[in-house]
């Protein structure tokens, strides 16, 4: 492909963005023609996808653009209902695209199935019968789903604990066995629970307990991707700003954050703000990536910050985000939502790990993107500038009325739906 970095991209109207994407990407026009038709997800599929289905529920897809990862340029597909996020991310990206763009790396993609086994007579020899059955476990487990095997994936380890054993706990003591799984390029919610439940009744034998859940764990704190960025301050400096306050105040911005809950669940909102729409996109399951992302923010103890920023000793701004990232490239909606079918062939991956790296990626310059603003002139400039055209909408505006409207904000200051509406008044008389 072309590179990522389309300079005046948002300038342009959706039809001249769709040409320059379908140039960028080598795209065709059957490709883009999901984009164009009325009906982008079919209510015949979206009646398949859930239950009661009524309708569909379009929200806005816009481009993540100028971001370089490992070398490799990307067209990121971001679908998200909030201004501001999309040309942020871009931001960013085109910053540290000029810093040599971002490193990642992932793990190996094991995912952990939960199996709970209650009223064992004796804990301790329960929890060694299954280690010492480990071998003929995970055997069963790979029977339960041959095909995971023959991809290179299936059962990799097993493990097991004692909950609730101290005699002041007030709940009962359990067993939990953990399976740890590599699900290849499938975040693999029914490879795991196929496989867990099969292994429920050997597990009650082995245990003389009784199992209750069999489910998959969404802390997949071994399916992990790490992306970091290094920023010389000069690429930081804006309007009146220096580079090294930006970069001193997104420090201070960081352990803020790391030592307050308060503050950290609003950072990391922001770092959200670009996994989930790259979540979204690509057809995965965002609830349980959030679940993952915050346990995991919690892992020390507290609630903190999921990034961290630093000084390196020439000075530079150093970001680094590690999170568990239980995506896939395939099943779930991945192939049943032509939109997301797009989003990928857009990004043009070859496996879930790359998928998960790029999630980083885009978590890493969003929660910048933010700092950025915050630090310097707050987040009312960029944001609300942006959003002046929602408020625009919501106050009555329609077509060419919506950009003077928002524009008119901007200008008063006053980026509020009571001003807008007497705006419009104004402007329809
Ligand atoms: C909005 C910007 C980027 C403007 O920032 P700017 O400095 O005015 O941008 P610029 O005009 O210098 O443009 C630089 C690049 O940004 C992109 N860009 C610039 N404008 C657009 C646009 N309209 N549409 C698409 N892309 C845009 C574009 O890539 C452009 O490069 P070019 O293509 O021109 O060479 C900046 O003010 C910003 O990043 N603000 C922060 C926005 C933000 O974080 N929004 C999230 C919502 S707030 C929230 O929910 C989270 C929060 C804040 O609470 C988290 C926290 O507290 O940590
Ligand atoms: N707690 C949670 O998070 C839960 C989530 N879910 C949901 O589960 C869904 C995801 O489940 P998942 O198991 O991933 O989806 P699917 O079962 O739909 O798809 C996975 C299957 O795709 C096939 N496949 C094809 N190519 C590959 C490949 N390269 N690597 C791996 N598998 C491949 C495999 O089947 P084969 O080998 O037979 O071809 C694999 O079993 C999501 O919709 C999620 O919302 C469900 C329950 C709980």
């Amino acid at each position: 492909m072309r590179s990522s970095r389309i300079p005046g991209f948002y300038k342009r109207t959706v039809e001249e963005r769709r040409e320059l994407l379908q140039e960028a990407l080598e795209l065709s026009e059957d490709d883009l023609s999901v984009l164009t038709s009325q009906e982008a997800l079919p209510i015949d599929t979206a009646d398949k996808m859930i239950e009661n289905v009524i309708g569909t529920f379009p929200l806005p897809l816009g481009l993540g653009l100028n971001f370089l990862i490992n070398g490799k340029d990307y067209i990121i597909p971001m679908v998200v209902e909030e201004p501001s996020i999309v040309a942020s991310a871009s931001h960013i990206a085109k910053i540290v695209r000029d810093a040599g763009g971002f490193k990642t790396e992932a793990s190996d993609r094991v995912m952990i199935g939960q199996i709970q086994v209650v009223g064992c007579p004796d804990f301790d020899a329960a929890k060694n019968v299954l280690l010492e059955a480990k071998n003929e476990l995970m055997e069963a487990a790979n029977a339960a789903y041959p095909s995971i095997v023959a991809r290179g994936g299936g059962a990799r380890d097993l493990d097991v604990r004692i909950l609730n054993d101290s005699p002041d706990s007030s709940y009962g003591t359990m067993l939990v066995l953990h399976l740890y799984i590599d699900t290849c390029d499938a975040m693999g919610a029914n490879i795991i629970n196929t496989m867990v439940e099969s292994l429920a009744p050997t597990v009650e034998e082995l245990t003389a307990g009784k199992v209750y859940l069999r489910i998959l764990s969404n802390l997949a704190d071994r399916c992990i991707a790490k992306a970091t960025c290094v920023i010389p301050p000069k690429l930081l400096a804006t309007g009146e700003y220096s580079g090294e306050e930006v970069r001193d105040g997104v420090v201070h911005a960081f352990e803020f954050a790391d030592s307050d809950p308060y503050r950290a669940v609003t950072h990391n909102k922001g770092i959200m703000n670009g996994i989930d729409p790259v979540v979204i996109a690509t057809g995965n399951d965002w609830r349980a990536v959030e679940a993952g992302a915050h346990a995991y923010a919690s892992r020390f103890g507290s609630y903190r910050s999921m990034t961290k920023w630093s000084v390196d000793q020439e000075g530079n701004l150093v970001g680094e985000l590690e999170l568990p990232m239980s995506i896939g490239t395939v099943g779930g909606a991945i192939r049943v939502h032509p939109i997301s079918q797009l989003a990928h062939k857009m990004l043009n991956i070859e496996s879930a790990s790359e998928l998960a790296q790029i999630i980083v990626a885009v978590g890493l310059a969003q929660n910048l993107g933010a700092l950025k603003a915050l630090v310097t002139d707050g987040i009312q400039k960029g944001h609300m500038a942006l959003h002046s055209r929602s408020v625009a909408i919501a106050a009555g505006a329609t077509g060419e009325m919506i950009d003077i409207i928002a524009e008119q904000l901007v200008k008063l200051k006053e980026i509020r739906v009571g001003k807008a509406k007497e705006l419009v008044e104004q402007y329809s008389k």
